[in-house]
């Protein structure tokens, strides 16, 4: 089988990492800019962290933090990727992430429509762009940066991305199978994001959504035997 590799974004509370690694998800987020209802501090984020077991990765995701900000966080959650979902510059990202020695993820927001005359949003430049990221996170364009529960138009990405592809922006159970037959090989693999698909309130996961969520995306892997 295909496995699709599974983030859950925005936890806050100890039984929702244990619920997300119960599941069998393969890596988890911290959001580490204040302004969001799911925000949590270093020190949090670090005390959360401690609790997942060996592959299961942590994931900081930081929106035009500054680069000391980043390190501090860093030395409090050892091995977590960062996760650059802001304006930050391939060359901002890339200088972090060597200085600091670490894997990193970034975000494409994706507009929702295009508006007539204007041009596409260009996936293929984006991964070019930021080549060094290991993966391209792909999620749609919303006001507060992300975790906006929205779905963009799948239909419209070109297919051979060249990068490892993170599909996000409003998955749930309902609609993640067809995400993953939709996009399954634009890049060089395919891996789904969620967030407000698997909670009950802002910031408060449910068990229910995420083992839901989990079965979905393994039914989709499923189709594709190897
Ligand atoms: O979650 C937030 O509040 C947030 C704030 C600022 C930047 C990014 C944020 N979240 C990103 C994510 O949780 C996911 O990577 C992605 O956007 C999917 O979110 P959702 O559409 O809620 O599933």
């Amino acid at each position: 089988m295909n496995r699709t590799r599974i983030k859950i974004c925005g936890l806050t509370r100890e039984q929702d990492v244990d619920d997300a690694v119960a599941a069998g998800v393969d890596a988890i987020g911290f959001v580490m800019y204040a302004p969001s209802p799911r925000a949590v501090t270093v020190e949090r984020a670090a005390e959360l962290a401690l609790r997942l077991p060996a592959f299961v990765t942590p994931v900081l995701l930081f929106v035009n933090e500054t680069s000391e900000a980043i390190a501090h966080a860093c030395v409090q959650v050892p091995g977590a990727w960062l996760q650059f979902h802001g304006d930050e510059t391939p060359d901002h990202c890339r200088k972090i992430a060597r200085t600091l020695g670490r894997r990193w993820i970034r975000a494409a927001r994706i507009p929702l429509e295009t508006p007539a005359g204007e041009e596409a949003f260009d996936l293929l430049k984006y991964a070019q762009d930021y080549s060094d990221a290991q993966a391209v996170l792909l999620d749609a364009h919303v006001d507060g940066y992300g975790g906006g529960g929205k779905t963009f138009n799948w239909s419209q990405l070109p297919p051979n991305v060249n990068a490892h592809l993170v599909l996000s922006g409003g998955l749930n159970a309902a609609n993640v199978t067809d995400g993953i037959r939709a996009l399954r090989n634009h890049g060089h693999s395919l891996a789904v994001d969620v967030s407000s698909g698997v909670e009950s309130a802002k910031g408060i996961k449910d068990a229910a959504k995420i083992h839901e969520f989990v079965r979905a995306v393994r039914a989709a892997d499923a189709e594709h035997p190897l």
